[in-house]
């Protein structure tokens, strides 16, 4: 299994990029990933309510695909921004497709979004990837201390929200059930104490050619 380093995934991002495999064809595979992944994973797909939580980079982009191939797939999503719109190109235009296509998009509020948790069946977690450091504000730690008490099954796309690239773990993080890191394991996803954080970890392909790994 392939570990890289945060330089190491931007260089083979790059490559594929340079190849012709754009960001944005790399964003739609892994939001296409994570929605295949979910379905599989949850038994009565169609009647489930499987809640999106984005941010505002391209981890939170994922998210707003998988959501709407969720939707395409006979599912039903709903998206809750929790840290404000998005603020990438490619992550902008997908909100709009997400929007486009009918999911509904709520804005996460201090109390009133508690009871939304509640009544999700399954909670994807896109709200930061591999850009994520430092800590969490206590709004999204509030959230997540909440997600965790709720049976609802849980997803984190690349790395659970509040976990770093290397590692480290800030106060509140993400428990996910299941971690679908995208392209290669990070080194977060190595280290022993991001278990409980990280959970089952799988990893994706998004479609990066292997010549591009050689770096
Ligand atoms: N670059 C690429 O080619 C691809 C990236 N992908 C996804 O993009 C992710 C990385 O995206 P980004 O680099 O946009 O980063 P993220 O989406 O992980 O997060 C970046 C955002 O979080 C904010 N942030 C960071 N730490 C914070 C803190 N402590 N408190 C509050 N806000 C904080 C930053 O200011 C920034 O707005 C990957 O994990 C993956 O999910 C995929 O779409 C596949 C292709
Ligand atoms: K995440």
């Amino acid at each position: 299994m392939r570990v890289v380093n945060a330089s190491q995934m931007k260089q083979i991002e790059k490559n594929a990029n340079d190849m012709g495999i754009t960001y944005y064809q790399m964003m739609e595979n892994a939001g296409m990933c994570v929605a295949d992944f979910v379905r599989k994973n949850i038994k009565d797909f169609e009647t489930k309510i499987i809640l999106i939580l984005t941010g505002t980079g391209n981890n939170g982009g994922d998210g707003f695909v998988a959501a709407r191939i969720i939707k395409k797939f006979g599912g039903n999503p709903l998206i809750m921004m929790v840290d404000g719109p998005p603020k990438t190109i490619d992550a902008i235009k997908n909100f709009n497709k997400a929007k486009d296509c009918g999911i509904e998009i709520i804005t996460f509020e201090k109390d009133k979004s508690i009871p939304i948790i509640w009544g999700s069946d399954a909670i994807i977690d896109a709200v930061y990837g591999t850009g994520f450091h430092g800590e969490l504000n206590d709004n999204i730690k509030s959230l997540f201390s909440a997600i965790s008490d709720s049976d609802a099954i849980k997803f984190a796309i690349d790395i659970p929200s509040g976990v770093d690239y290397s590692g480290e773990i800030s106060d509140g993080a993400f428990k996910a059930d299941f971690t679908i890191a995208l392209d290669s394991l990070k080194n977060a996803h190595m280290k022993e104490n991001t278990f409980e954080n990280c959970g089952r970890v799988v990893c994706a392909d998004i479609g990066i050619p292997e010549e591009c790994h050689k770096i």
